[in-house]
């Protein structure tokens, strides 16, 4: 269905309330890949340069639900004004007096952010009331954060019962590219997942055993597959609740004839830090306990590259290993490199999600694949086939036009 988009609306003289996603990662209050931000600019712009007042919302995070500073976006309106070389107004607070004096004092083309729309415990529960206030703010709502798409919360589904709401120009870029990509994948279609959000993402790869001719496993994901094969994981990051539906996905896969792939070695060191000692561990020696795998091992990396080869699809989410620390970047490092080879021998190649786009700009890579995608576990759940919420919400063309 194709949905509505800010271009087929008059902006002139409109109030815009804007979901982006501008969950970059930071260090020690430092935005360390600014990718989601820059993806969002053209919507932005067209909004200002055709006369609207735009008032972003986003989250960062997971505050769940309290102020905390470490979640500010205010480093994200100060990179915002950089790259835009214009005033951002940022007002520290989600509804209320500051807000609508802000919106009061401003003018068309002129921009404010607000703050971490998950400081407000309503955000994450799609609370009716939040949506309402954030929609009483504007006449119409503009959704393009698609890395947030995967979510029914107030700020990007909620919203839509109060005003329309119409994609923006990225969130209308990764609907086309990822529904061209995986409506009918050439095959052999290789999916490979890794990153540390385990419990969201592992339920989407039960789906996938129904697209994909080959899954591999890599980065925090890979301890519960192997804790659930017996195997010693040391001080690994494991999901124990999610070890029984592991067992069923390992048995499925089998049933299914897809060729699941674990690594068989992995970079370990006894703190994530970097310039630590670090020990290389075959899994079928285990892992000793204190001990927690952080990378993907060098025979990990050779059997990887040889599944990978002569793909014709391959999507990609979640980094090998915690690639931000340069001891543990190689995995993802010679996986991404994989990746942009078989790109070049002419294989559709999709990285999403916010710290594997980071990657992938790290390794300046970024050019050499198909398409990043600014979401992970809304890339991931846009290719095992699901409706979602945050997409569902926008109108429809036809509707509007009615
Ligand atoms: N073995 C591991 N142990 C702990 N964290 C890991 C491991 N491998 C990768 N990670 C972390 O996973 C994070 C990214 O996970 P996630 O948010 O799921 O990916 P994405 O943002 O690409 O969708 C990175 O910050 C990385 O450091
Ligand atoms: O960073 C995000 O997803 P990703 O890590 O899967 O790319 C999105 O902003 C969603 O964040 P959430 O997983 O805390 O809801
Ligand atoms: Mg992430």
């Amino acid at each position: 269905m194709e949905k509505m988009t800010i271009k087929d609306l008059d902006l002139n003289g409109k109030k815009l309330i804007m979901r982006v996603d501008f969950n970059v990662p930071l260090k020690d209050g430092i935005i360390t890949d600014d990718t989601r931000i820059v993806e969002a600019l053209p919507t932005i712009k067209y909004a200002i340069e055709n006369g609207a007042l735009v008032i972003l919302l986003s989250h960062l995070g997971r505050p769940k639900g309290e102020r905390k500073p470490e979640f500010s976006l205010k480093p994200v309106a100060q990179r915002l004004s950089e790259l835009l070389d214009k005033e951002v107004i940022f007002v520290p607070e989600l509804y209320g007096e500051p807000v609508n004096k802000a919106i009061a004092n401003a003018n068309p083309g002129d921009i404010i952010l607000l703050e971490n729309t998950r400081f407000d415990k309503g955000e994450t529960k799609n609370d009716p009331e939040l949506a309402k206030k954030w929609a009483e703010l504007a006449d119409i709502h503009v959704n393009d954060a698609f890395g947030t798409a995967h979510r029914a919360h107030a700020s990007n589904v909620g919203i839509a019962q109060y005003i329309p709401s119409v994609a923006g120009f990225l969130m209308e870029k990764e609907i086309k590219f990822l529904s061209k990509a995986t409506s009918n994948p050439e095959k052999p279609y290789v999916v490979i997942l890794g990153g540390a959000k385990v419990s969201d993402k592992i339920g989407v790869i039960t789906n996938l055993l129904n697209k994909a001719d080959k899954i591999l496993i890599g980065g925090a994901m890979m301890f519960t597959f192997l804790k659930a094969l017996g195997k010693d994981v040391g001080s690994s990051l494991v999901e124990e609740d999610k070890l029984d539906l592991a067992k069923k996905i390992l048995d499925s896969a089998k049933e299914k004839g897809v060729e699941f792939i674990l690594p068989v070695d992995a970079v370990c060191a006894q703190k994530i830090e970097s310039g630590v000692e670090k020990k290389i561990f075959k899994i079928d020696e285990g892992i000793p306990e204190g001990w927690m795998g952080l990378d993907i091992g060098p025979e990990s990396i050779n059997l990887f590259e040889e599944k990978i080869a002569n793909a014709k699809t391959i999507a990609w989410n979640g980094p090998m290993g915690v690639f931000e620390i340069e001891d543990f970047e190689n995995g993802t490092k010679e996986i991404a490199l994989a990746i942009a080879n078989e790109t070049e021998k002419g294989a559709t190649t999709i990285i999403g999600g916010g710290d594997s786009a980071a990657a992938i700009s790290k390794f300046k890579l970024k050019d050499k694949v198909s398409h990043v995608s600014t979401g992970g576990g809304a890339s991931l759940e846009f290719l095992e086939g699901k409706e979602l919420p945050g997409i569902a919400a926008i109108a429809n063309k036809k509707k509007i036009e009615d």
